[in-house]
């Protein structure tokens, strides 16, 4: 197939960007958190902080975050987790999150967490989801209509605690819980450890998606998919290791094939990738391949705070290295919401009646 682009083709400005109309599948709560928030509520319980103002703050959750290494990405989530486990701390967050997203033009967000890591005050874990779900419900009606918001469920992959979590999204589904995912260290503990989970939530009806081919490799991709039966990827990122270039000529293994010819939803972080070492540059990140290739990429900001990033700021940065247009863009966006874990009737009628007017009224074409 062409992978040739029309380099001469305009590209959106920052303020069209941040004006458009975006969808997002993959940020986590606890990783979004404003710099300001994590200062006051650290000071009013008592819990030490490596910096005393809030641009240090920021700076350090970044610069920390920025090893190479996804096992130290996730340890300044100490930080973050520790204030998060108060119900009316939980619902701030939960209603900051809602609209900072809402400010940056998202209009359809799941945000992902682990009710697990928020028990440690003495919350059981349907008060940590019922709090989670204030702080979003006042958010969204705080934006008047402007910005759906969706919880995902995450069980931490180390743990063990997975089945528990996939029947609290059952219980949680027709109240704000959209679906479930793993997450956490991936080298070392691979999806099918929790099978019984993904079996639960498949006689359920529900809906996952899983932490894969990130920091490891196709094998996680294949059990995930295959094993697994996961709907979407989360970064999947390295399905490229399963793609063959050749001059002009590109050509995919089985499982590169598979997940395409299957449209699998593929919530690819750019940011998050460069930080965590899944990938040396944005100008080198596969995202520009696999979207030449139509994959069914979708763009995400993972953790806001630790990357530094936005829905906005990820678009600009491949609107740079990749030339992308607003056509581009909503491309991505339209990817996103078809891969939502929301009723068809529902996504439908955001991509018709919020997406497609929104980048018309910008003069995409
Ligand atoms: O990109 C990631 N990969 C794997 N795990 C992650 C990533 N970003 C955040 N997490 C972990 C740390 C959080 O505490 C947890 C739940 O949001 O998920
Ligand atoms: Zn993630």
């Amino acid at each position: 197939m062409s992978v040739v682009r029309d380099v001469d083709a305009p590209r959106p400005s920052a303020e069209q960007v941040k004006q458009a109309p975006k969808a997002l599948l993959h940020d986590h709560l606890d990783g979004g958190l404003r710099p300001q928030t994590v200062l006051e509520i650290a000071r009013e319980i008592g819990h030490g902080l490596p910096a005393d103002d809030a641009d240090s703050l920021g700076r350090w959750f970044a610069e920390s975050a920025d090893s190479g290494s996804l096992v130290r990405y996730l340890e300044t989530f100490d930080h973050t987790v520790a204030v998060m486990q108060r119900p009316d701390d939980l619902t701030r967050v939960a209603r900051e999150c809602v609209e900072d997203l809402a400010e940056d033009g998202v209009v359809y967000a799941e945000v992902r967490y682990a009710p697990e890591q928020h028990v440690t005050g003495g919350l059981a874990l349907d008060e940590v989801v019922s709090a989670v779900q204030r702080g979003f419900d006042e958010g969204m009606q705080q934006a008047g209509g402007r910005i759906v918001v969706r919880q995902l469920l995450t069980a931490m992959r180390h743990q063990a605690r997975s089945r528990e979590i996939a029947e609290l999204s059952v219980a949680w589904r027709d109240r704000g819980v959209a679906g479930f995912d793993i997450a956490g260290a991936e080298a070392g503990y691979p999806p099918t450890r929790h099978l019984d989970a993904f079996e639960y939530l498949q006689r359920e009806n529900s809906h996952f998606t899983i932490h894969a081919g990130e920091a490891f490799g196709l094998p996680s991709i294949w059990q995930a998919i295959q094993w697994c039966g996961a709907d979407r990827l989360g970064h999947g990122v390295r399905i490229i290791d399963d793609v063959t270039v050749d001059g002009d000529r590109v050509e995919l293994g089985r499982l590169a094939a598979y997940v395409r010819d299957m449209r699998i939803p593929l919530e690819m972080c750019p940011h998050s990738n460069i930080q965590t070492g899944a990938a040396a540059s944005i100008a080198e990140h596969p995202i520009g391949l696999l979207t030449r290739l139509r994959f069914r990429v979708t763009v995400n900001t993972d953790n806001r705070l630790m990357s530094q990033t936005s829905m906005s700021n990820e678009m600009n940065a491949l609107v740079d290295a990749f030339g992308y247009t607003l056509e581009d863009l909503r491309w991505f966006t339209i990817n996103a919401m078809k891969s939502a874990f929301l009723p068809f009737d529902e996504r439908l009628a955001i991509i018709d009646d919020i997406i497609k007017p929104g980048y018309a009224e910008l003069g995409a074409v």
